[in-house]
């Protein structure tokens, strides 16, 4: 695990699954399996669609739960006729804290660019929302030997024109698509390679006092089993987490990884 002073992030990232009833279940179990203690040492956030928002925000307030959440997609545009976006505003309104930006899964099916991620990135800002921005390469250009300069070149766009103080904040997550939903992790030392060079860039651009603070996360078929050997990378700090986050006892166990490190 990366530096002390960066809590470690894990987050669920729900993608189309889940209605708002089974989004409270959801919830409500999540609640009941962690200690606050547990909470405390790992923020645990989660990612469902926007329309089980409401519902967990009810759940999470009224129960004053220690679970974050957030969106999985925004609008790069503040409001007015873009049928069927969703604005930062709105999302801020909702209490989200995060947004997921730039999945390979919206890069791939809706041809987002790294223009149009950037943009959204900004909107994210705008609205006061922290962005989780994802990065990551297909087997082609892994088996390539690739990844590296592909994942830096989507973190120099992704990140263009925005301030220091907006990148200390940024959550960056690194999904090699090939192990995205297939079971195929990648080991711990190639998330540590990319990781790793990401921090470098960010070093190399804004400095160590700004790179030191970004939190980076891996994600690509992140379970119980594997988490504590990915997060004992030190430029891994934390996981973006797809089918894993849908079972509560499992995406619990992930975000009790300390405890696994400690046996
Ligand atoms: O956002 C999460 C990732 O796409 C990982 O999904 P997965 O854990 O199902 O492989």
């Amino acid at each position: 695990m990366g530096d002390v002073t960066r809590k470690p992030i894990i987050a669920g990232n729900w993608k189309m699954n889940l209605n708002h009833f089974e989004a409270n279940l959801l919830v409500q179990k999540l609640a009941a399996s962690l200690t606050g203690e547990q909470l405390e040492a790992v923020e645990a956030v989660v990612l469902p669609p926007f329309t089980d928002l409401r519902t967990v925000q009810t759940a999470i307030e009224g129960d004053k739960l220690a679970i974050v959440y957030g969106a999985q997609d925004i609008s790069a545009h503040a409001s007015g006729a873009y049928t069927g976006e969703i604005s930062g505003a709105m999302l801020a309104k909702l209490g989200c804290t995060y947004v997921v930006i730039g999945h390979s899964e919206r890069r791939e099916y809706h041809n987002e660019s790294d223009e149009l991620i950037n943009a959204k990135i900004k909107a994210a800002f705008t609205a006061g929302l922290t962005p989780i921005f994802c990065v990551g390469e297909g087997l082609d250009i892994r088996e390539a030997g690739n990844q590296v300069t592909h994942v830096l070149a989507q973190v120099d766009a992704g990140l263009d024109g925005l301030k220091e103080d907006q990148i200390k904040q940024i959550v960056i997550a690194y999904e090699p698509v090939w192990a995205i939903g297939t079971g195929k992790t990648a080991t711990p030392d190639d998330a540590q390679e990319v990781c790793g060079a990401i921090r470098a860039r960010l070093v190399e651009k804004y400095g160590s006092d700004v790179a030191e603070a970004v939190r980076i996360q891996y994600g690509g078929s992140v379970k119980a089993a594997n988490i504590a050997s990915i997060m004992a990378q030190p430029d891994v700090d934390g996981a973006l987490v797809g089918g894993a986050s849908l079972d509560a006892e499992e995406f619990a166990s992930i975000v009790r990884f300390p405890e696994h490190v400690a046996r």
